[in-house]
């Protein structure tokens, strides 16, 4: 960010209050059993009959606009407990029918144990350390329950070999703070810097305690405020390690304010950080997995891959929408503010009480300053006191020690209505680089804040004008920003009526990551009940409100790869499924996400259905991990309801694949019934179809009759 020459002082606009608002047999076909339920493997569905919950928000994008006092973030309607799969029978609605006996990996995942934000099992011996070639819980080192957790060898690093470290519970702390005085900001609440301090403390503490060796904050994605907390509080901080990728870990940190005098907790911020074992004087050393105890523990491990997609992929996102971006703004608006006079610049010198315990600036200090100047550069157009909202996430390019001068620069890039974007660059100098004018870059981010009038109301922020090419570049990239932002808040509200997202450059990636996390959520659902049994086929149900969901389980004598390649390519649907009459890809948007047109043939005194899905497809990261194939509908501008057909949707379905040996895999298909599926569903129940298990049936053939071609 350059420094923008000082202009005269102009007149910041007009202030308008604004309210806050708000056992198969070895071989052969299956023998049919008693108890059956059939219908639709399709998904096609005319209508709703109910909405997935919704996912766990990724990290990226705060929500612009939300005031402090916005409900927590959105969560699954009932935190998943048991079992990801397959469920005990419990109560099934055939008490005759064979009790399902449990293979191999259902008596490995009885053991789970519900908990979330380190609610925690028994420990699992056996459980950890399932990644290709990982070392078994006898290599495991825990650094903080008293096992010593040796250096690497000089040798292994010269050599270029990674050595493998990480607890096996995961890493997960709490902190607990009051607020007290020295905590808070002018108006009592404790400040949103000493808050970032605490969560990057707690969770550095975290990842050092999975990883064994000291890490590194690389970035703390995208943060909301949602409550604030006042002197006298008490703050507690959850920090756990929910993946450990290679040499990066993904940690979810949990912030909530408890009120001594009346015990209430409330959610004051959600985050995302990743750390990176950084051994002190040593190089790079591979993490071990997590070891997952709860149904918790799975979903936020699936989870954290989908979000680390996301956060990777950010910065091809916001360039495609920055080339997309429509430059042609009129700065000519009279009461138009001048972003100069929102440049701040700051120094800091590095001190010892800066730094964290390895001698590097304490991340959480460095964001500290960066939320001062970004505040300083704020009131300089509103003439008030700004309240952090959310910080489009924090990277730390690289290190600072102590004794480095820091200079930091703010500006306000663009304004939206109540809400206002300041940009901070952090840049690093030692004594030499200082006297060389060699900057090093160490930091970015982009803090979004709100600010209230005396009565609470927010207040308009007036309207900027840049004054540089830089300035100019800063104001678009607010503005494409922010389309990501509210993509992402859009994508994932839960809201009963919303029709399918629509597919676009700023969503795409939250699109793909909520197909993938509805499926995730729903499988991992309690409740499920089996309702039919056969040798290779058992159907389940589960009810939850309006909302009811199938799920049918099929042994098949194929590997799992494979059972994957033939399902994740929809243009083979037809071979298996009656109810896909035509299926054509309409984009292959990359070799994970396609997009399809399907027509379904006509129900009963209906015109045909037609469909635009979306089907995101993801290969396991370790065996015992399912390879995913999840499917809901988008709108595309491209392809517009036809009145030849019922334009139809498909809320949550698609498949998990587990592979049982070499050469067999359980497929279970999901499906959250909506209006169409209906039916066919009620048709099965009531035993006057059997045309779930038919299309079961024919999906088995299909795929052992293809399988055994390769
Ligand atoms: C606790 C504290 O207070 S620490 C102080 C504040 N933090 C710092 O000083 C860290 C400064 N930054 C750095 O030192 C470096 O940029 C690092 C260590 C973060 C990354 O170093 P690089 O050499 O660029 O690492 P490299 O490109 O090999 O990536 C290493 C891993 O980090 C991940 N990573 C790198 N940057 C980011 C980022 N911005 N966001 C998320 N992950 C990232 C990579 O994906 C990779 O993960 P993987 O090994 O699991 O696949």
């Amino acid at each position: 960010m350059g420094a923008p020459k000082p202009t005269s002082g102009r007149g910041t606009g007009s202030w308008r209050p604004r309210h806050r608002g708000g056992g198969r047999p070895a071989s052969g076909r299956p023998r049919r059993c008693r108890g059956r339920i059939g219908g639709a493997v399709g998904e096609g569905a005319a209508g709703r009959y109910g909405r997935a919950a919704a996912p766990q928000p990724p990290a990226l994008s705060p929500a612009e606009g939300s005031v402090c006092s916005a409900a927590p973030p959105k969560a699954p309607r009932h935190p998943p407990t048991p079992p990801a799969r397959p469920s005990p029978q419990r109560g099934g609605l055939l008490p005759a029918s064979p009790q399902p006996r449990p293979g191999p990996r259902q008596r490995r995942r009885s053991h789970l144990s519900p908990g979330r934000w380190g609610g925690t099992g028994p420990p699992q011996p056996g459980r950890a350390a399932e990644r290709p070639g990982g070392a078994g819980p006898s290599r495991r080192r825990l650094s903080v329950r008293g096992r010593a957790s040796p250096r690497p060898t000089a040798a292994l690093l010269a050599g270029g070999a990674m050595e493998r470290r990480g607890a096996a519970a995961g890493g997960d702390v709490r902190m607990c703070q009051a607020v007290l005085p020295a905590h808070a900001n002018h108006r009592g609440e404790l400040s949103a810097g000493q808050l970032l301090k605490w969560m990057d403390a707690a969770a550095c503490l975290a990842a050092e305690k999975h990883a064994g060796v000291s890490c590194v904050t690389a970035s703390m994605d995208d943060i909301q405020f949602e409550e604030a907390a006042r002197v006298g509080q008490i703050i507690s901080i959850k920090a756990k390690v929910n993946r450990a990728f290679k040499t990066s870990m993904e940690v979810g940190i949990k912030v909530t304010v408890q009120d001594v005098l009346t015990n209430v907790e409330k959610i004051v911020s959600v985050a995302y950080a990743t750390y990176v074992a950084k051994p002190v004087g040593g190089g790079k050393i591979e993490l071990e997995p997590v070891n997952l105890l709860s149904t918790e523990d799975h979903l936020e491990h699936t989870l954290a891959i989908e979000r680390r997609r996301i956060r990777l992929g950010y910065e091809q996102v916001f360039q495609n929408l920055m080339q997309e971006s429509n430059k042609e703004d009129n700065f000519e608006e009279e009461d138009a503010v001048s972003t100069d006079l929102t440049h701040v610049q700051s120094i800091e010198l590095v001190q010892p009480p800066h730094a964290n315990h390895h001698g590097n600036t304490f991340g959480g200090q460095i964001m500290a300053w960066m939320e001062t100047v970004a505040s300083i550069s704020a009131s300089r157009l509103c003439h008030s006191y700004p309240v952090l909202k959310s910080v489009n996430m924090f990277k730390f390019w690289g290190p600072s020690v102590v004794g480095d001068r820091l200079v930091f620069n703010a500006i306000v890039n663009n304004t939206f209505q109540t809400s206002v974007e300041v940009g901070v660059r952090v840049e690093a100098y030692n004594c030499e680089e200082w006297i060389k004018d060699q900057a090093r870059h160490i930091n970015s981010a982009f803090l979004i804040f709100n600010t209230v009038n005396d009565k609470g109301e927010l207040l308009t922020f007036p309207r900027i004008k840049p004054t540089t090419k830089d300035g100019m570049r800063r104001y678009h990239g607010a503005i494409a920003r922010r389309r990501i932002r509210l993509a992402r808040k859009c994508i994932l509200s839960a809201s009963e009526d919303k029709p399918s997202d629509p597919w676009e450059t700023s969503n795409q990636a939250y699109v793909s990551y909520s197909n993938i996390a509805a499926l995730t959520h729903l499988a991992a659902k309690p409740g499920w009940e089996i309702t039919s049994t056969l040798d290779d086929i058992k159907i389940w149900t589960h009810e939850e409100g309006d909302v009811l969901s199938l799920k049918v389980e099929m042994q098949v004598q194929i590997p799992s790869h494979l059972a994957f390649s033939l399902l994740s390519d929809f243009t083979f649907r037809q071979q298996w499924d009656k109810h896909f009459l035509t299926c054509e890809v309409l984009q292959a948007v990359n070799e994970d996400e396609k997009i399809y047109y399907v027509t379904s043939p006509p129900m009963t005194d209906h015109k045909p259905r037609d469909f635009v899905i979306l089907v995101s497809q993801r290969q396991p990261c370790k065996p015992s991990e399912p390879y995913i194939v999840a499917v809901k509908s988008v709108t595309l501008m491209s392809m517009p309801p036809s009145s030849e057909y019922c334009r139809s949707e498909i809320l949550c379905a698609g498949f998990q694949i587990y592979g049982d040996s070499n050469s067999s895999c359980t497929v279970c298909y999901f499906n959250q019934v909506s209006s169409g599926v209906m039916p066919y569903l009620a048709a099965n129940l009531t035993g006057s179809s059997k045309s779930i298990e038919d299309t079961a049936l024919e999906c088995i053939k299909f795929l052992e009759l293809k399988g055994s071609k390769y």
